[in-house]
């Protein structure tokens, strides 16, 4: 249990939009003194240089082209996530409809995703205590051989319902239109679509608190601690 309790454990985290994945890692990381990192706003972040660069995003090669050009650094503090784009706070930014309905697109291109996944996997192997890495192909690509992985679910109207509440606002029915339309988007490329590793744990939160969800998640590792 010692030994085990020293030596860096990775999770990864999964799922479609509004299942909790952000929430639950950042809370799990905090608990149990690792490192986070959402990949999510990685691909927010260049999508949002693309466009302030005026890039055309319906051009792959346009895209492809330009994709080493931005400097992206995560922060991966679960107290204090931080995100830039050549020196520049975008924590905001990244989050506007604007980049929402365009990250999709950006995020399919190969080209991204072989750049994105490789400062993943860097940034993994520089956590001395370990880290929870969430985003939609940490368990079946970035991180095939994590010690943990969940895939969150919950119903399109749980998540509609929860991002709204986000959103003020925000209209429920076409809030989950724009979730089902990205899902189907992320899940449809051909490149490390989003997808259940054979070997995660699936997790349905849509009747389960995000208090739930982190003590369901806490235990898991604490169980793969202990069986090292
Ligand atoms: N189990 C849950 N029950 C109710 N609300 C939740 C639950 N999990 C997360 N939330 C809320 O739903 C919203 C979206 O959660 P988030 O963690 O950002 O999801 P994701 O990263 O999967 O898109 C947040 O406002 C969060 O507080
Ligand atoms: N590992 C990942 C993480 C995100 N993404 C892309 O980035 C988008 C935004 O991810 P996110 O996690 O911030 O999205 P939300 O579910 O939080 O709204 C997703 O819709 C995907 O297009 C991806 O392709 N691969």
């Amino acid at each position: 249990m010692e030994n085990g309790a020293a030596q860096p454990v990775i999770v990864a985290i999964d799922g479609p939009s509004g299942t909790g994945k952000s929430s639950t890692s950042k809370a799990v990381a905090g608990r149990l003194g690792l490192s986070y990192l959402d990949t999510g706003a990685q691909y927010r972040a260049i999508t949002w240089w693309m466009v302030n660069n005026g890039i055309d995003i319906e051009d792959p090669s346009a895209i492809a082209a330009v994709t080493d050009k931005p400097e992206i650094v995560s922060g991966t503090d679960p107290a204090h996530p931080t995100i830039t784009v050549d020196g520049v706070d975008v924590a905001g930014p990244i989050r506007t409809q604007e980049v929402t309905s365009k990250v999709s697109a950006v995020s399919a291109v190969p080209e991204v995703r072989a750049r994105i996944t490789e400062l993943q996997r860097s940034l993994a192997a520089a956590a001395d205590q370990g880290i929870v890495v969430e985003g939609r192909d940490i368990g079946t690509t970035v991180l095939p051989d994590a010690d943990l992985k969940i895939f969150l679910t919950a119903s399109p109207e749980a998540r509609a319902a929860r991002r709204s509440g986000e959103l003020k606002g925000a209209d429920v029915n076409s809030t989950r239109e724009a979730l089902i339309k990205r899902d189907a988007a992320d899940s449809s490329r051909k490149t490390s679509p989003l997808a259940k590793a054979d070997d995660a744990v699936e997790v349905d939160t849509t009747a389960l608190t995000l208090t739930q969800v982190i003590e369901c998640v806490v235990t898991l590792v604490e169980e793969k601690r202990a069986a090292r």
